[in-house]
């Protein structure tokens, strides 16, 4: 308890990780090149990409685990490698899955891991859902519960950064949902979070600010919601039209053409498939209603989202890659 909550403290003029063009190679081949990155304080900043991006690499070089070949690396303004020690309480950082002995109890993982300035263990497993399980040694814990165990020592120490890397991979969907809410509780209370993801709709859910990695580069970055609209297709919206529409099916089409935010407008199997932005489907649904007829019960809305956004992006060429380099 004996410290203030670095959340209580000024904006920090600089970021919480800055990092100026990062470059690690293992055995000649380059893993890492050249990345700027930023992460500010109190966002949650997810780090996405496909396999062998570099983004692992990335996370271990910021926490002194690895030392990069060439490039500028702060975190809470230390060298990683210079000031590990000084660094390491400041950061925390998530255990992988074996890492702790099976018959260790959870109230003895939380005291091993107190450090001088621990918060109360007590109150974080409270928060985590783990207050019944202080007595479970850690081989009978569920996947979600030891991911939530994880957290809970991870935040022990009252880091100024929390690094989370593939938190959920292996864990059913229930599982998966306690843990992003653990993670959003962190997100609430201003805690800045480093999160590397494969899984977007997780990045999604959780991250402010995504950056998306491709061998070692970022191909861009923004809010999930700006990458999709930079890169993913457009909304659609469907519905059929009944039979007593068919005489003003042309007319129906034409005026629908002519909504804000509608780029096309097609049959396709007997239904009406309406294309554009966002807009358009609140457009849509309103000239739905101004027919005055029963709203299609076949009527459905394909929004785009960060899995297809990304996937656009890494099959595109990456001629853009340059462009978008810049850490925001
Ligand atoms: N110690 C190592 N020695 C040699 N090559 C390595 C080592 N660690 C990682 N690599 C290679 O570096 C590349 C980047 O790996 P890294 O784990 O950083 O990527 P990643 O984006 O985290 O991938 P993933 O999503 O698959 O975990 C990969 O091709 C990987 O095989």
């Amino acid at each position: 308890m004996g410290r203030m909550n670095p959340n209580d403290l000024p904006p920090h003029p600089e970021p919480v990780v800055r990092v100026r063009g990062l470059t690690k190679a293992y055995g000649g081949r380059t893993v890492v090149d050249r990345l700027d990155l930023d992460v500010h304080a109190g966002e949650v900043l997810g780090l996405i990409g496909a396999n062998g991006a570099g983004k692992t690499t990335t996370v271990e070089i910021l926490q002194g685990l690895r030392r990069q070949d060439a490039g500028e690396v702060r975190v809470l303004r230390l060298d990683p490698h210079h000031d590990a020690d000084r660094l390491r309480p400041q950061i925390g950082s998530q255990l992988q899955s074996s890492g702790l002995p099976d018959r260790l109890r959870v109230g003895e993982a939380v005291a091993l891991f107190a450090g001088p300035h621990a918060s109360d263990g007590g109150a974080l497993l409270e928060q985590f859902g783990l207050a019944g399980k202080r007595r479970s040694p850690y081989a009978g814990l569920s996947g979600g519960e030891r991911q939530r165990l994880f957290l809970v020592l991870a935040l022990l120490n009252q880091p100024r950064l929390v690094i989370l890397d593939e938190l959920t991979q292996g864990l059913d969907p229930a599982a998966r949902r306690e843990v992003w809410s653990a993670v959003a509780q962190l997100r609430d209370a201003g805690t800045t979070v480093l999160l590397v993801t494969h899984e977007l709709d997780e990045a999604e859910a959780l991250c402010e600010r995504v950056v998306a990695m491709r061998d070692g580069r970022v191909m861009d970055q923004g809010t999930p919601a700006e990458l999709v609209a930079r890169h993913a297709g457009e909304v659609t919206v469907r519905f059929g039209l009944t039979e007593t529409d068919l005489t003003t099916t042309a007319d129906a089409l034409q005026s629908l053409n002519r909504l804000p935010g509608v780029t096309g407008v097609t049959r396709e199997r007997g239904q009406v498939a309406v294309r554009g932005d966002r807009a358009a489907i609140a457009h849509v649904g309103a000239w739905l209603l101004g027919t005055g007829r029963p709203v299609p019960a076949d009527l459905r809305v394909d929004v785009p989202d960060l899995e297809s956004a990304l996937l656009t992006l890494l099959d595109s060429d990456g001629s853009d890659a340059s462009d978008q380099k810049g850490a925001a």
